[in-house]
């Protein structure tokens, strides 16, 4: 389970005079459920309170861990159980292609080279990608580069999948086949969007205001607040 204990994130001031920038304020949440959405307007929030339950941003003040691993000390514990995926593909495909990319997560895994393209074709088949397998992933449509990613992520099978905005490049079919993924996912899932459907997915939603979780219920329960802080 990721917890966090009073959680705040603060940007000191560049000018002198200038106030400092808070963009988390005293959080303090046990993530428990299977599927847990983040909504709020846009600068809420929502990234950074993500990328702290990986390590990706550590907080200034008080503490995150996962599974009893304190991101601080312990953040190669942490991102081996807590995959990521960005709203951004090419912020993490790394290799040129999608094959090369997924069998790259899989080093760690599979030490055959042979046995490792197999399994990479074979996890890009089932995502309905192995036709894009060597295609450049500069070719690649947005949509296909966002489950690209989401593939090489799952390839290591991590027993968090943390996502920031996963479906924004997705059209309806993809979005839609996404929200499949995400529904027979064996991991916990904890994502933040600004799809209201793929919110009450969730089994919990959070949403943040200005740094601050305003309100955390089940989904009809926490749109409706968000609805009422936006108006
Ligand atoms: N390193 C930084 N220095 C200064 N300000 C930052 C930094 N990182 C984020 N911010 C600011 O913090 C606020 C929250 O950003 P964040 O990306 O978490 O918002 P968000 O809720 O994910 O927004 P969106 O829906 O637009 O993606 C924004 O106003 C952003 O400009």
């Amino acid at each position: 389970m990721i917890s966090l204990r009073g959680v705040s994130v603060v940007i000191p001031a560049v000018r002198r005079g200038d106030a400092d920038r808070v963009l988390l304020r005293d959080i303090t949440l046990d993530l428990a459920e299977r599927r847990i959405a983040l909504v709020g307007a846009n600068g809420s929030g929502k990234s950074t309170l993500l990328r702290l339950l990986n390590g990706l941003r550590l907080p200034t003040a008080g503490t995150v861990s996962v599974d009893g691993h304190d991101t601080v000390k312990e953040p190669r514990a942490v991102r081996s159980r807590v995959g990521f995926v960005f709203t951004d593909p090419l912020a993490q495909l790394l290799m040129s292609t999608p094959i090369e990319d997924v069998e790259l997560s899989l080093r760690s895994r599979i030490r055959g080279q042979r046995e490792r393209t197999r399994r990479a074709q074979e996890l890009l088949d089932e995502r309905g990608l192995g036709h894009l397998a060597h295609q450049s992933i500069y070719d690649l449509s947005g949509g296909e580069r966002q489950l690209v990613a989401l593939t090489s992520v799952l390839a290591v099978e991590p027993a968090i999948l943390v996502a920031d905005e996963p479906t924004t490049l997705l059209d309806l079919r993809n979005r839609r086949a996404l929200r499949r993924t995400f529904a027979a996912l064996d991991q916990q899932l904890i994502y933040s969007t600004h799809d209201l459907d793929v919110a009450a997915d969730a089994d919990r939603v959070l949403v943040l205001h200005e740094g601050r979780v305003i309100a955390d219920a089940e989904p009809a329960a926490a749109l409706a607040a968000y609805e009422e802080v936006l108006v």
